[in-house]
C-alpha cells in the first residue's frame, strides 16, 4: 500500500525524540528547522544535540525512556538502537493516537521521514517507501543539482504576484492563466542570471496594468 504524503505544520508543537545518536540528530535537525518544540529523552546524546540543549534550542532529559513518555507529544520519534524499546515506544504512542516514526523497524511506525530538497519555500520530498533509503539520498542529491537556489527567489516573486492577483483579478480563469504563463516563463532564468530589469518588464507585460 502506498503512503499518503503530507507536510506537517509543527510550529510550537511538542515533539519527543527517544534516543540521542546520529540518527536522532538528523531527525532533530529537521524538526528544529520546522519550529518544533523538541524534547530529547536519552541517557547520552551527540555533541550537536548537547549544544542545542546548552543554548535552549531543545530540552534534553538525560535519562532512559519511562512508561508514558510517548503519550504526551504530538509527534514521537523512536530513535534508539533497541528494536524492542522502539517497538514499546511505538505501541504507547499509537495507543494514544500520536504520530510515531521508528528508525530501525520497517514493520511498525505510522510515518516515515523523506529525504528533502529545500530551496526557500520549495520543498521536494523523496520516499522510496522504505525500499532503499540510500537511493532516496541519491535522488535528493540529483534533485539538488537540478533545483538550484534560484527557485527560492522565483517562488518569493511568484507568491507576491499571486497575492496581488488574488486581490485584484476577480476572474479565476484569467488569474490562473496569468500564473501559469509566469510559472512557465523565463522569469526563473532571468532571476537566476541577475537580469532584474528584464524580469521586471516580463512581469509587467504579463500583468498588463496590475501594479506590484
Ligand atoms: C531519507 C532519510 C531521511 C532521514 O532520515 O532524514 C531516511 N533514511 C536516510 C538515510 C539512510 N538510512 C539508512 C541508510 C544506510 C543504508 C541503508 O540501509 O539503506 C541511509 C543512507 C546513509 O546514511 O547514507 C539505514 C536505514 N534506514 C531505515 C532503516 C531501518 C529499516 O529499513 O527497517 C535502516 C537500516 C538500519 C540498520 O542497518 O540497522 C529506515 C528508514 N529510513 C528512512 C529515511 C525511512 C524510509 C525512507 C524511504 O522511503 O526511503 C525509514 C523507513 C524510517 C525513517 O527513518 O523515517 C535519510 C536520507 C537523508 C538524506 O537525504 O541524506
Ligand atoms: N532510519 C534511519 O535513517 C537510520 C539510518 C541509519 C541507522 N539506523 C538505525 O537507527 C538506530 C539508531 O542509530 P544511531 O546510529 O543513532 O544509534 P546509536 O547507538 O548511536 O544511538 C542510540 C541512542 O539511543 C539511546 N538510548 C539507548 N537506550 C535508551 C533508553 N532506554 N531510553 C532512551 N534512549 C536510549 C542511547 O543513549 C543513544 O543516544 C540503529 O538501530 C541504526 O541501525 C536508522
Amino acid at each position: 500500500m502506498n503512503s499518503y504524503g503530507v507536510f506537517l505544520n509543527l510550529t510550537g508543537r511538542r515533539c519527543l525524540v527517544v534516543g540521542g545518536g546520529p540518527v536522532a540528530e538528523r531527525k532533530i535537525t529537521g524538526l528544529l528547522d520546522c519550529g518544533a518544540d523538541v524534547t530529547v529523552v536519552s541517557p547520552t546524546v551527540t555533541d550537536v544535540i548537547a549544544a542545542h540543549a546548552e543554548t535552549g534550542t531543545l530540552k534534553w532529559e538525560a535519562r532512559a525512556y519511562r512508561e508514558g513518555d510517548a503519550t504526551r507529544s504530538f509527534l514521537v520519534i523512536a530513535a534508539t538502537d533497541s528494536k524492542e524499546l522502539n517497538r514499546h515506544v511505538y505501541e504507547e504512542a499509537e495507543a494514544s493516537g500520536r504520530l510515531c516514526n521508528v528508525v530501525n523497524d520497517q514493520s511498525i511506525g505510522n510515518f516515515t521521514v523523506p529525504a528533502l530538497v529545500r530551496r526557500g519555500r520549495l520543498q521536494v520530498a523523496v520516499s522510496t517507501g522504505g525500499a532503499a533509503p540510500a537511493v532516496a539520498k541519491r535522488i535528493r542529491r540529483e534533485l539538488e543539482e537540478h533545483f538550484g537556489f534560484e527557485y527560492a527567489a522565483f517562488l518569493d516573486e511568484m507568491a507576491e504576484i499571486r497575492q496581488l492577483l488574488l486581490g485584484t483579478v476577480r476572474d479565476e480563469r484569467r488569474r490562473t492563466k496569468i500564473l501559469q504563463i509566469l510559472a512557465e516563463s523565463e522569469l526563473l532564468t532571468l532571476l537566476r542570471d541577475g537580469r532584474g530589469e528584464e524580469a521586471r518588464r516580463l512581469v509587467e507585460d504579463c500583468l498588463g496594468g496590475h501594479e506590484i
